[in-house]
């Protein structure tokens, strides 16, 4: 349909605004500078704002694209709005017709390395630069091959980073990009996409071991309570420094670490961010072996390999067993801590805590 004749409704262009929200890919930082300003332009006319200061990049790049709009009209902001995500839509939807469903290969995925061999499936964090920080593309791919794995022929399924961390937790860039709808949006859709991100792990029928060949950082950490078994290299360290982001639990480990390791040790790590050493984690429960970094890999994928000749269905069963009965209130926990976290995330001390980090005034 050649829609350019057409005239985009008001309903039209809130479909396409639903549309954007659904994207499974993120669609680059040029397609969502061009949504943001005729979106804009689409609602509030021509721009409108004072021009933000030099140092504050996101926001002069969205004066730029709405700015560069001049005077076009509303209703064709609306229209064309409402043109590029449909083109959006349909090109990702056709790549994904090329590796469909549950059969996407390791080379389909931007931030994974993912095989499956021996019996293991590996999914291998794969941004070594940046410390193997989880953004928002990597959130759906682990979430993609986790449910690819939970259907393959392999008997276990493994968790590693690539490089020198195992992970650096939550990409603290997510935070930056603020759609149409605001902060506020992206709070709540950061929920979600949390919410359905851990549920991935808590539901995970196969044994799910992680193998943490370096320091490990918020998220996951927090994750490692819904892990089946932890090996960790003795290089790894164990940091969840929520207060100091002003953040707060994730992960089902308000309620998986108390549990774990008492309720004074999981305050220790969980309230006043204390990072704990592979052994120090071994000794709280929260890793259940530690090797030599010199002889890791080799010691734990042999160890690995020996578990996957096991019978399949005898450890899903037994993991079953050992899992079901906590499952509904792991949902339970993770609904709530995410619910706390989507206010946390609009609070000034988080905002601060990020800006100081992007700002390069603060690690942690
Ligand atoms: C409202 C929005 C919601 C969005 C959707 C989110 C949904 C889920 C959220 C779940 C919440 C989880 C909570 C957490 O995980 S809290 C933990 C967050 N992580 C951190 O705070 C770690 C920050 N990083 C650091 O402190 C340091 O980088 C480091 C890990 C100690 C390593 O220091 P080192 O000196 O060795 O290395 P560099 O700092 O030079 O790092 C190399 C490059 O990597 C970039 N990097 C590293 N970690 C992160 C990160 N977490 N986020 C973004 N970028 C990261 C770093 O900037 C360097 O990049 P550069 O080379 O371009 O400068």
């Amino acid at each position: 349909m050649n829609r350019t004749a057409m005239r985009a409704s008001q309903k039209d262009f809130e479909n396409a605004m639903n549309q954007v929200k659904l994207l499974k890919k993120d669609p680059g930082n040029e397609v969502k500078l061009k949504l943001y300003s005729l979106y804009k332009q689409a609602t509030e006319g021509p721009c409108n704002m004072p021009k933000p200061g030099v140092f504050d990049l996101i926001n002069k790049a969205k004066w730029d694209a709405w700015n560069a709009l001049g005077s076009l009209p509303k209703e064709t902001a609306r229209q064309n709005y409402v043109d590029l995500v449909s083109s959006l839509s349909s090109s990702l939807e056709s790549s994904s017709q090329v590796e469909p469903g549950t059969d996407r290969k390791s080379t389909g995925y931007e931030t994974l390395m993912v095989t499956s061999e021996d019996g293991i499936t590996k999914i291998m964090l794969n941004r070594p630069t940046k410390k193997n920080a989880l953004n928002v593309e990597m959130y759906h791919e682990i979430m993609h091959a986790l449910k690819a794995a939970s259907k393959d022929d392999s008997a276990i399924t493994v968790l590693t980073g690539n490089g020198d961390y195992y992970s650096s937790g939550n990409d603290l860039t997510n935070f930056t990009d603020i759609p149409p709808g605001g902060v506020e949006e992206k709070a709540k859709n950061g929920a979600i996409l949390l919410r359905e991100f851990v549920g991935c792990f808590i539901d995970f029928p196969k044994p799910l071991i992680a193998v943490v060949n370096g320091p490990a950082v918020g998220i996951s950490v927090t994750l490692l309570g819904l892990f089946d078994a932890v090996y960790a290299s003795d290089r790894a360290t164990f940091h969840t420094p929520f207060s100091h982001l002003g953040q707060s639990p994730e992960g089902c480990s308000s309620y998986t670490f108390p549990k774990i390791m008492s309720p004074a040790k999981a305050t220790e790590m969980l309230v006043f961010g204390k990072k704990l050493t592979a052994g120090e984690a071994c000794a709280q429960g929260l890793v259940t072996e530690v090797f030599p970094d010199s002889t890791f890999q080799k010691e734990v994928w042999t160890r690995l390999k020996a578990f996957a000749k096991l019978p399949p269905n005898a450890m899903r069963i037994s993991k079953e067993i050992i899992r079901n009965r906590e499952k509904e209130k792991l949902h339970a926990v993770n609904a709530e801590e995410c619910s706390v976290l989507q206010g946390r995330w609009l609070s000034d001390e988080c905002m601060n805590a990020v800006v100081n980090f992007l700002s390069r005034k603060s690690k942690l």
